[in-house]
């Protein structure tokens, strides 16, 4: 692995052609035999469908190589325009035979990134990470709430920013990035569903070997990782990771406890996604387990 100062060194050399960088997808060898490279996986969201632990459990295998924080590449402006030769520049050091991968959960709900995606490597396979629409609302909220209490903000109570006028607010960002329908369908003018891989993220949380082992099976990846990777926290509620002895389990961020919501209200979600997850079930040829 680089030191910082190697890294910084590799943000400081001027980049090289677009097109020759996204051809030969690495920048340069260094003397340890390592290279940077374009991801050849990304985890493109949910934003709160479990992307992190997708992230850290596929790190289990060898043959992956995670960037470690949020690139932002496709879906900002700013980081945009910087070009390919900048996100390479933010991609882990790896040997030639592991896959690098990338996860930004924003990606999946911007109407720009599929295309930007595509004329990066349409041929990428794609991780998308959903949860129960209804579940993924509650987590986007308490995510939210926790950023405020963080920054000592106040945030309305969870049925404020669901219902408006007695009606459930349809304009309220957490309801709209659920209708996973939507943006499903942009994506797949680009790639085709082969190439897109659903993780179930339910299931990633109650067992999460099972669903691994279909993400090693998607990505051609020999089977690495074995149900002893992983083992229940009580105190946590999740499961946590233990590679080569090394246990570790997702940050506190990750498992936070969802607030309660009345029953009509919950009707009220269940009514609203009911069509958009049929469509979406019909869509993608699979069904969830969603309320
Ligand atoms: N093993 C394990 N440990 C802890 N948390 C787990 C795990 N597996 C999945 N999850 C769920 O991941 C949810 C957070 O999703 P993301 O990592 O995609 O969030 S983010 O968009 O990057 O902020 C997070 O959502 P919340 O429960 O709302 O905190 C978890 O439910």
């Amino acid at each position: 692995r680089p030191t910082l100062s190697e890294k910084n060194y590799m943000f400081s050399v001027s980049p090289a052609n677009e097109e020759e960088i996204k051809n030969e997808s690495t920048r340069h060898d260094y003397k340890n035999g390592t290279s940077q490279y374009l991801p050849h996986i990304i985890i493109i969201g949910v934003r709160k469908g479990g992307t992190r632990a997708l992230l850290e459990m596929l790190s289990l295998h060898s043959d992956i190589s995670a960037a470690e924080s949020e690139i932002h590449f496709f879906d900002s402006e700013d980081q945009y325009k910087r070009g390919l030769s900048w996100y390479l520049g933010q991609m882990p050091f790896s040997y030639s035979h592991q896959f690098t991968v990338e996860k930004t959960p924003a990606y999946f709900t911007s109407n720009i990134v599929p295309e930007r995606i595509y004329n990066m490597n349409s041929t990428i396979r794609l991780l998308l990470i959903l949860r129960d629409p209804i579940e993924r609302v509650l987590s986007d909220y308490t995510q939210v709430f926790y950023n405020h209490k963080q920054k000592n903000k106040t945030y309305p109570p969870v049925e404020d920013l669901l219902l408006k006028n007695g009606e459930l607010n349809t304009d309220y960002k957490a309801i709209n990035r659920s209708l996973y329908y939507s943006f499903m369908e942009n994506w797949l003018t680009y790639f085709p569903l082969k190439n897109i891989h659903i993780v179930d993220g339910d299931r990633l949380i109650k067992e999460p070997f099972p669903e691994m082992q279909k993400v090693e099976r998607f990505l051609n990846l020999s089977p690495q990782i074995n149900a002893s990777n992983f083992y229940f926290n009580k105190t946590k509620g999740f499961y946590c990771l233990r590679d080569g002895g090394r246990d570790r389990c997702l940050h506190e961020s990750k498992g936070r406890a969802h607030p309660q919501i009345k029953p009509y209200l919950l009707g009220k979600l269940r009514d609203y996604f009911d069509e958009p997850n049929k469509k979406f079930f019909e869509l993608v040829g699979q069904k969830f387990d969603w309320l």
